[in-house]
């Protein structure tokens, strides 16, 4: 059945009177599907429509509580639709919860609107979006919603907008953590792992208090891997290995440099490990990687490019991009954490692999134990993974791994008062920067 057969046909409205008149009261801007959370605990307004069971979808319950409760519902999702798609909607999954944090953002911008038209999750998935938002930009969240609204998606059937996570990522079975503060001018790393950080401790909290047991978590706001740490160590009941730090664009990044060289199309690369951190001591390993099968290195036999220009490339891309084009690589970012969402939802290609910020405690490749960092993984797409045993090491790679682990147990140290871990002590390399700074 066509997904496009599926869009609902609207027949009438239920908002009660009572409703009408509290939405006027509290939120009397918002004419559209969303439900702004603006502070804890305050009233808001929520889109009810959903598909409640496994395989069935239902009608829209409109509820009729109070003003103080959460359930009130107003714009498009407010409406019955009609009620013979039911059946033909049988096949659909059971509705899903993602959370996106930063969702006014750049990133998102282009993230939202994947992973509404299923491109992401498949055709026979609804899901609902959970849009967090900062205090700032909590219209511009609006905007966001709006925009979702109109592009009437099938398969979406919740909005909600809000800027207190411990509402938005309620039972929230992936989060998608890209807000972030991006460094200010003059400011130092350190400053930026503290103030991100904090960020991204509260986020763990509410993770931790609200969100589904088995939530999701791939954190891209940078110092991501530092900052995916903090969150998992903040959120003590969800398992350790659900947290990722996205390092899928650097792969990428890779892939397509080593294609170049080459002279072949992207998708002949493959077996492409990012190592370590998300920062210019990362490690794009061209020794494990193939070229149609074949080991990079016997296809590409200048080692000295390799090592140097491939390797630098990789590493400073986005600042490249940024001093191009004057802003930084959103669209590529957006299709490389739709790239990491179906690693772990679709079963890895045979003898291949990709790459993910991790936690490294069991790691077989002698990394220290207790950081977040970009290693080889497979997937059954089940959404979890195990660490890739059969890859080779030589001197230089070795060397090159036990930089970017010291420095990541620098960033551990700076923020270990964020982490429950005493006392913060800052000795960060003087080198330390993120892809897209120069
Ligand atoms: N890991 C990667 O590969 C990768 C790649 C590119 C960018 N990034 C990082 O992703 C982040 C977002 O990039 P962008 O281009 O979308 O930036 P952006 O500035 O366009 O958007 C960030 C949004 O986050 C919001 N925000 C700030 N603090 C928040 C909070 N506490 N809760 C919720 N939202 C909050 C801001 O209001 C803003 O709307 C940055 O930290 C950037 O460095 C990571």
């Amino acid at each position: 059945m066509a997904v496009a057969e599926l869009n609902p046909a609207f027949t009438k409205t239920h908002l009660h009177s009572s409703q009408l008149s509290f939405l006027s009261r509290s939120v009397p801007t918002h004419q559209h599907c969303a439900f702004p959370t603006l502070h804890r605990n305050q009233q808001h307004a929520r889109i009810s429509c959903s598909v409640t069971q496994q395989n069935q979808v239902q009608a829209p319950a409109v509820q009729t509580q109070e003003p103080n409760s959460k359930s009130d519902c107003y714009g498009v999702f407010c409406l019955t639709y009609d009620l013979k798609a039911e059946e033909e909607t049988k096949s659909w999954k059971k509705l899903i919860n993602i959370a996106v944090s930063g969702a006014a953002g750049m990133i998102s911008n282009h993230l939202l609107f994947k992973l509404a038209s299923g491109e992401v999750f498949g055709p026979d998935q609804p899901i609902a979006l959970k849009l967090l938002g900062s205090e700032r930009s909590i219209q511009a969240l609006e905007g966001v919603a709006m925009e979702l609204e109109d592009s009437l998606f099938p398969l979406l059937r919740e909005v909600s907008i809000g800027i207190d996570p411990y509402e938005v990522f309620q039972d929230a079975e992936w989060a998608l953590l890209i807000g972030a503060k991006p460094r200010g001018p003059g400011m130092e790393r350190a400053d930026l792992l503290d103030i991100n950080g904090q960020i991204f401790a509260e986020q763990g909290k509410a993770l931790n208090a609200v969100a589904s047991r088995n939530v999701k978590v791939i954190v891209v706001g940078n110092p991501c891997n530092t900052n995916a740490l903090i969150c998992m160590k903040n959120a003590p009941n969800i398992p350790a290995k659900n947290f990722h730090a996205l390092t899928r664009l650097d792969e990428n990044r890779a892939k397509c440099q080593l294609a170049l060289k080459a002279g072949v199309f992207y998708d002949k690369v493959s077996n492409v490990t990012i190592w370590g951190n998300h920062s210019t001591t990362q490690v794009p390993d061209f020794l494990n990687a193939k070229i149609d099968g074949l080991p990079v290195i016997d296809v590409i036999k200048d080692r000295k490019w390799l090592e140097q220009e491939f390797t630098e490339m990789v590493q400073k891309r986005g600042g490249v991009l940024i001093q191009k084009w004057g802003r930084s690589s959103a669209a590529s970012t957006a299709v490389s954490i739709v790239d990491a969402i179906r690693s772990l939802v679709t079963p890895t290609p045979k003898g291949d692999w990709f790459s993910s910020g991790v936690y490294t405690d069991g790691n077989p490749y002698g990394i220290a134990e207790g950081i977040v960092f970009s290693m080889p993984c497979r997937s059954k797409g089940d959404g979890d993974y195990e660490l890739v045993k059969d890859v080779i090491f030589d001197d230089y790679l070795r060397n090159r791994i036990a930089k970017t682990e010291a420095e990541l147990l620098a960033e551990k140290r700076c923020v270990a008062h964020l982490t429950g871990e005493g006392i913060a002590v800052c000795d960060l390399p003087g080198d330390t920067m993120l892809p897209g700074e120069m």
